[in-house]
């Protein structure tokens, strides 16, 4: 109980020290206008705590994100716009003049209820504004997420109704929805505790996460739902977290998360037409014959439609969402200030190390200049090799906060599991394969595993890859060293993982035969898919749930964070096994790493080394 007050109060705190930073951000603005700065407040307020539920709005079918089946470029679509010489035709879907009364919606823009785009006050949507009531609705549907690759009963996918909502865009909107979202955290904390306080506290999984009335299955919604609003580094740090595995994250949690997986909320056309004239200039349209105004997908920073080019290459259009680049530092500081308050996060995380790397990696992300060179990079580097296509960059119609490529289709990773085993045990071949060739091979690699991002196509039977924001380079003497720490964690050579661990920067040398222990035995579980020949099987091993039993133990004796080559390419190379273990796949993994080890060239081939695994 006296823990439960010591969490309420720390959040508290924690809330309290948003609110003062909002209120120094907010100082500049008062003197302006204080009535527009009062309404944008309320507006904002009421919008980003979830006292307002945005528009709901109407798709066709699934929620964009779901899976891009983005074929919608037909005349039917309501919200697909023709351009003749760069003006809109008479076909496409601008607002009509309408005796109707305007509509003014939550974000304050005016519409008129004619215009297709913002179809949301018709009289179809009479039930929609019942069920609005809900922002989260649970899908009966039997979905098959096992490891078994049997279809299997599950507790109902919670899923979201995509809403259109402006993204706050200055540090002073955003500050004021972190501050709402601590808010509402702290009363759901208090809540729970009162709650547990009467009933008594459900049991837990041992994990620590469970056992917090702040990670409630509501509180965890909660931030979901805020997070979906808000977009940004905030959303990308929740969708990383998303596709951790059952075993480390509670089930109820991970069903929150999965929320922000399905896709942010929408932005509004007026805000969109903003960025596409500031970025391309106002003749933008005039190289498309068609855009689409509905998303194929609302990302964490940013919203991609479908559009035509004149030569009538289908393509999609990524669009920044506005001020998301220029508020990662301030949004990570908000989402660390949160955390911290928590007091979920135990020191051995190093936790600040950690931040610094994710604020540079998403600085780099936002700059869509980068992410078209990485495209073209990977192109290059894939052409003629079996299994894998990366999309044409069109420079034309990119800049720093717009990048269009060419249209991809295909089923994503998470999707598979439907499909039979046979083309599951390839996908999740061709997945480790790519993997072990970026890091081994290229020594350059796409270090964000989302499972959106490999769209596989049955026909071709090929893995269409996408997004490649997240891309860096690796040194040739890490590289080295780590194929030999792969090596060592395979072939269960304690003595090499330590050694190599050290160079590596993964071990101080000081570390106690507890740390030790634990470090070696993280090791040998990592290495376990690649340690016997004829193919492992995911289904038949939770390496992710042994794992984190020692992760515990590491976190608690750690003396070094980690380099910070590891982060990147931690979350990469657990990606690639969470999604051999969600798609429920036998990988032939040894052998794999075997052809990349009989190719590789060691730098430093005059290295002694002390044991007989991880020498060249
Ligand atoms: N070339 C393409 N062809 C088909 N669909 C695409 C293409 N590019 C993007 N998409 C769709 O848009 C979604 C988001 O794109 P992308 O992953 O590049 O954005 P992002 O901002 O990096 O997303 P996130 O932060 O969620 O990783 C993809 O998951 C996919 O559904």
């Amino acid at each position: 109980m006296a823990s439960s007050f010591r969490d309420l109060a720390r959040l508290f705190n924690g809330v309290s020290l948003i609110a003062n930073e909002f209120a120094k951000r907010s100082l500049p603005a008062t003197t302006d206008d204080f009535q527009t700065l009062i309404k944008k407040t309320l507006l904002s307020a009421t919008d980003l705590t979830g006292l307002t539920k945005g528009n709901l709005r109407q798709f066709p079918n699934s929620p964009p994100s779901a899976n891009p089946t983005p074929h919608r470029a037909d005349a039917a679509s309501s919200s697909v716009v023709f351009f003749t010489d760069g003006n809109p035709s008479q076909s496409e879907s601008t607002p009509t003049t309408t005796t109707t009364p305007p509509i003014i919606n939550d974000d304050g823009v005016t519409y008129s209820p004619s215009d297709a785009y913002h179809r949301l006050a018709s009289d179809a949507n009479v039930c929609a504004a019942e069920e609005e009531k809900s922002e989260v609705v649970t899908s009966s549907e039997t979905v098959n997420r096992g490891v078994s690759g049997e279809v299997a009963p599950l507790p109902p996918l919670r899923k979201r109704r995509p809403r259109e909502r402006k993204v706050p865009a200055t540090p002073f909107s955003r500050a004021l929805g972190f501050a709402g979202l601590g808010a509402g955290l702290a009363w759901g904390t208090f809540q729970e505790s009162a709650k547990r306080l009467a009933f008594g506290t459900p049991i837990s999984q041992g994990n620590q996460s469970a056992l917090s009335p702040f990670l409630s299955e509501k509180n965890a919604e909660r931030l979901a739902l805020a997070l979906c609003r808000m977009r940004g580094a905030a959303l990308k740090i929740g969708q990383m977290l998303s596709i951790q595995d059952e075993s480390l994250v509670p089930a109820p949690i991970l069903a929150a998360l999965e929320i922000v997986r399905q896709g942010a909320d929408v932005m509004p056309k007026s805000q969109l037409n903003e960025v596409l004239d500031s970025e391309l200039g106002p003749g933008w349209s005039s190289k498309l014959i068609s855009f689409d105004y509905e998303p194929i997908a609302a990302a964490s920073i940013g919203q991609v439609h479908q559009a035509v080019m004149k030569d009538g290459m289908q393509v999609a259009m990524k669009i920044q969402y506005p001020g998301v680049a220029d508020s990662i530092d301030s949004d990570i500081d908000n989402v660390k200030l949160l955390l911290n308050y928590t007091n979920l996060i135990p020191k051995g995380l190093y936790l600040d190390r950690a931040i610094k790397v994710a604020k540079e990696e998403l600085s780099r992300e936002c700059d869509y200049r980068l992410e078209a060179a990485n495209q073209k990079r990977f192109r290059d580097l894939l052409a003629g090799i079996d299994g894998f296509y990366v999309p044409i960059v069109v420079d034309a119609i990119s800049s720093r906060r717009v990048l269009t490529t060419e249209l991809v289709y295909g089923i994503t990773i998470d999707k598979v599991a439907s499909l039979n085993q046979e083309t599951r045990n390839h996908i999740g071949k061709k997945l480790l394969e790519l993997t072990l060739m970026e890091l081994f091979v290229f020594r350059f690699m796409q270090t964000d595993p989302n499972w959106g991002n490999f769209l596989f196509d049955e026909a071709t039977k090929t893995i269409n890859l996408i997004d490649f924001g997240a891309a860096r380079d690796y040194p040739k003497v890490f590289v080295d060293d780590y194929l030999r720490m792969v090596l060592a964690c395979a072939n269960g050579d304690s003595d090499g993982v330590i050694e190599m661990s050290r160079r590596l920067g993964f071990l101080s040398g000081m570390e106690s035969d507890v740390m030790l222990d634990a470090h070696v035995q993280a090791g040998f579980i990592v290495g376990l898919p690649f340690s016997r020949s004829g193919g492992f099987d995911f289904r038949s091993n939770n390496i992710t749930q042994s794992i984190s039993h020692l992760g515990a133990t590491m976190v608690k004796h750690r003396l070094t964070p980690p380099p910070d080559e590891a982060y990147s390419l931690h979350r990469k190379l657990s990606g690639a096994f969470l999604a051999c273990i969600k798609i429920g796949a036998v990988v032939p993994c040894r052998e794999l790493l075997l052809e990349v080890y009989k190719h590789y060239k060691f730098g430093d081939v005059n290295d002694i080394l002390s044991t007989d695994s991880v020498s060249a």
